[in-house]
């Protein structure tokens, strides 16, 4: 565990999910667990009527709750910032125990790019946190009803690192089996797991599975293309997945003249890049963009299969064909 003097990022989580997607029922499980033990759990009320941190076993009238387990609770009805600033700061001062990741959960209405892009542009937190990942809650039993209905939810889905496929006892085997296959679909990447009143379903670790520098074997679940893009997955509201690659290495130059070209070009119909890149000094790092901010790419930890390097999933609204061929040729150096 860092030191709280520690000068490295501390990563950050966010839980997102629409309303009733079954946030805080998972939270309230894993906050007990031992993968919890050095966690800052934050929930964030924004304004609303104060429960989920009641839900999550939270009674006391203090601010923060250390739990049995040895994660930290904390209500908070003040903006991100502030409250990510207010923790860092009392684990500095040894006012709560050093934690060493950060987990918030978000409400249910919200759209997470702001929070995202809050956490990548605000110089004063971007020095002491780091988005490590995006998990986002689908409800097995209403999660397609929502997502067809809400563009929130279809966006909250398009951000995902990592997707938990809730309440999958409410429905049965097949029906949740069929959801997570839609969801490999439509979310393309981010690994979907599997969640019922007790939790999650499989013994895996969130964290590690969630990390953007991580990469699990199959995590993408798609094969490298043939030809320059794929069309993955069309959801409503023009919102749909495509698959691009790049062959060979990608230098530097070229790489942020493509980034300049999907700010520009797709500005804010672009949703979300994630993918890896074999970059010319012959590692592989991990490119990540929500809306038009891309955070800095970062060398990926272990082996990255073959058939992933060099793939990028874009997800956009309302893009055409022309201008994801241009992308992809920018990045593969023909345009
Ligand atoms: N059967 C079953 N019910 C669940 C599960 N997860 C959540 N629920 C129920 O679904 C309802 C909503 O769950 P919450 O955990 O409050 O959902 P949330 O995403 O935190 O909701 P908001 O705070 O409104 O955004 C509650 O009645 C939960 O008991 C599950 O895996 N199985």
């Amino acid at each position: 565990m860092p030191s709280a003097t520690s000068a490295a990022p501390i990563p950050v989580y966010l839980l997102t999910g629409f309303l009733g997607s079954g946030k805080t029922t998972l939270l309230a499980r894993l906050v007990h667990s031992r993968e919890f033990a050095d966690t800052a759990v934050v929930i964030n009320e924004f304004g609303e009527v104060g429960l989920d941190h009641v839900l999550v076993g939270q009674s006391s009238e203090d601010d923060i709750v250390l739990l049995d387990s040895g994660c930290l609770c904390c209500a908070s009805n003040n903006s991100l910032q502030e409250t990510l600033e207010s923790l860092y700061y009392r684990r500095l001062r040894g006012e709560i125990p050093a934690f060493s990741r950060i987990v918030v959960e978000t409400s249910g209405l919200a759209e997470p790019a702001p929070l995202i892009n809050a956490l990548a542009s605000d110089a004063s937190i971007a020095r002491h946190v780091r988005l490590a990942g995006v998990i986002t809650t689908i409800d097995a039993e209403h999660g397609a009803a929502t997502l067809d209905e809400y563009e929130t939810a279809a966006t909250q889905l398009a951000v995902a690192d990592l997707v938990v496929l809730t309440k999958t006892d409410k429905v049965a085997p097949e029906a949740a089996s069929a959801m997570a296959g839609q969801l490999r679909r439509q979310a393309p990447g981010a690994p979907v797991l599997r969640a019922d009143r007790d939790g999650l379903q499989e013994r895996t670790d969130l964290f590690q599975a969630a990390d953007r520098r991580t990469v699990a074997p199959g995590q993408f679940g798609l094969e490298r293309p043939r030809a320059w893009t794929r069309l993955a997955h069309v959801l409503r509201y023009g919102i749909a997945s495509h698959v691009i690659r790049a062959d060979g290495p990608v230098d530097w130059a070229r790489y942020a003249a493509w980034v300049d070209y999907m700010q520009s070009r797709l500005g804010e119909r672009l949703l979300r890049v994630k993918g890896i890149l074999l970059m010319e000094d012959g590692a592989h790092y991990a490119i990540h963009g929500v809306r038009h901010v891309f955070s800095p790419p970062r060398p990926l930890d272990g082996e990255v299969p073959g058939d992933l390097s060099g793939v990028l999933v874009l997800i956009t609204r309302d893009a055409d064909e022309e201008e994801l061929a241009l992308a992809a040729a920018v990045l593969d150096g023909g345009a």
